[in-house]
C-alpha cells in the first residue's frame, strides 16, 4: 500500500460538509475507542483475570452471561455516552439504553461476540450498526436503513471492517499510534466458493433444505456439486466472516428444530444485520434462506434470524434448496450417509 490512510481520514473525506455523515463519523470513531481498549483487555488473556467466567445473569437471548460480556457492554455504553446516540440496543441489556432521543443516531451492537471462544484464547470481536433515530421504534427498522455497519475481530491482529454504503473497507489497528489504518480497500468477496462454515454437531436438527444443501458439499467430486469442499467452523461469526471476505466461503446458521431454535441462533438487529451490510457490500449477500436479511422488519430487538452470509453465488445456491424439495444426492442414497 503506498499511502497510509487512517480510519479517521477516510471518514473526513466521506463525510464532508454532510452533518448526518458527520454524526455518523463521529460515532464511528468513539465505538473505535471503545474497540481498542476491548482490544487491550483482551489481549491481556488471563492476565485480565477470569474474562471468560460466568456470571449470575443471563440476557434477553437465554445465554449466560460470561464477564467480558458484561465488562465490554459497559465499555461501549459509556464511549457512546457523549455522542451523536440517543439509544444504544445491546445484546447484554435487555433493555435500550437510552441517552437522549434529541440527537440523530441509534447503535445496535453485540458488544462481544463469540463468548464461547473467551478463554481458549480464538478470534473473537464486536459487532455494531448505525440507524437513524426514529424514536421508539428505532431497532425496528428494516437493516437496509442501516447508515453504516461492521464489525472489529480481536484476533493475531485487531481488524475492523466497516461499511458506510461505500464499499466495504477493513482497517488494522496499529498498536503503536493506535490508528485504524486502510489495509484493505473495497473488499470483494469471491463470487464462488469450495468452503462453507456450519455447526455440523446440529446436523440431525436442521431442516431439509440445509441437509441437502451440505449433503451435496460432501459428496465431493462425484456428487451433483462435482468438487470437493473444504469445512471452517471457529464459532465466532465476526472470525467465520472474516475469513469469508479474505478468501470466500458461506456462513450458515440456519433454524433448527431444537427449543428456541426455530430462528437459528444469532440476532436480526445487532448480528445478522451489520454481517449483511457488509457482505453485500462487498458484493457477497446475505439470506435468510427465503428473503434477504436487509429486508426483514424486525419484530423485536432482540428477536432471531436464520443466516446464510457470503459468496454471491453459493448463498443463491443455498436458497435455491429453500426454494426447491430438497433430493438426495445418488451418493449418499448408494452410501445411506445421513438417511434414517
Ligand atoms: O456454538 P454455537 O452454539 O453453534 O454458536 C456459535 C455462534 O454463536 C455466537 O457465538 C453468537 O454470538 P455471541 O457469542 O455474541 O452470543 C456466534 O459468534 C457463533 O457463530
Ligand atoms: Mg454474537
Ligand atoms: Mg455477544
Amino acid at each position: 500500500m503506498t499511502e497510509r490512510t487512517t480510519l479517521d481520514a477516510y471518514l473526513t473525506a466521506w463525510a464532508g460538509a454532510d452533518a448526518t455523515r458527520g454524526a455518523v463519523s463521529e460515532t464511528i470513531h468513539a465505538l473505535m475507542g471503545a474497540c481498542t481498549t476491548i482490544a487491550d483487555i483482551v489481549g491481556h488473556g488471563a492476565l485480565e483475570g477470569a474474562m471468560g467466567a460466568a456470571t449470575e445473569a443471563t440476557n434477553a437471548g437465554g445465554d449466560s452471561q460470561k464477564a467480558l460480556d458484561l465488562r465490554t457492554h459497559d465499555i461501549v455504553v459509556a464511549a457512546l455516552k457523549d455522542t451523536p446516540v440517543a439509544r444504544i440496543g445491546s445484546e447484554e441489556a435487555d433493555d435500550e439504553v437510552v441517552f437522549d432521543d434529541a440527537r440523530p443516531l441509534v447503535v445496535a451492537t453485540d458488544p462481544l461476540d463469540g463468548s464461547s471462544n473467551i478463554e481458549t484464547n480464538v478470534s473473537i470481536g464486536t459487532l455494531f450498526g448505525i440507524l437513524p433515530n426514529t424514536g421508539e421504534a428505532s431497532f425496528l427498522q428494516p437493516g437496509s436503513k442501516q447508515l453504516a455497519a461492521g464489525f472489529v475481530v480481536y484476533g493475531p491482529a485487531t481488524v475492523l471492517v466497516l461499511t458506510v454504503g461505500a464499499g466495504t473497507q477493513v482497517f488494522t489497528l496499529e498498536r503503536d499510534s493506535g490508528d485504524y489504518v486502510l489495509t484493505d480497500a473495497d473488499v470483494a468477496i469471491a463470487r464462488e466458493t469450495k468452503e462453507y462454515a456450519i455447526n455440523a454437531s446440529n446436523q440431525r436438527h436442521w431442516d431439509a433444505a440445509v441437509q441437502g444443501y451440505v449433503m451435496d458439499c460432501l459428496a465431493g467430486v462425484e456428487g451433483p456439486r462435482e468438487k470437493n469442499f473444504n469445512m471452517r467452523w471457529v464459532g465466532s461469526l465476526v472470525a467465520d466472516v472474516f475469513r469469508i471476505l479474505v478468501r470466500g466461503g458461506v456462513y450458515l446458521y440456519p433454524g433448527d428444530d431444537r427449543s428456541g431454535y426455530a430462528q437459528g441462533r444469532l440476532r436480526l438487529v445487532y448480528e445478522c444485520n451489520p454481517i449483511a451490510f457488509v457482505c453485500e457490500q462487498a458484493g457477497g449477500a446475505a439470506t435468510t434462506g427465503t428473503e434477504r436479511v436487509l429486508d426483514v422488519i424486525p419484530a423485536s430487538l432482540h428477536v432471531r434470524s436464520p443466516l446464510v452470509a457470503g459468496s454471491a453465488e453459493e448463498v443463491e445456491r443455498v436458497t435455491q434448496y429453500y426454494a426447491e424439495p430438497p433430493r438426495r444426492s445418488p451418493l449418499f442414497a448408494k452410501r445411506g450417509l445421513f438417511l434414517a
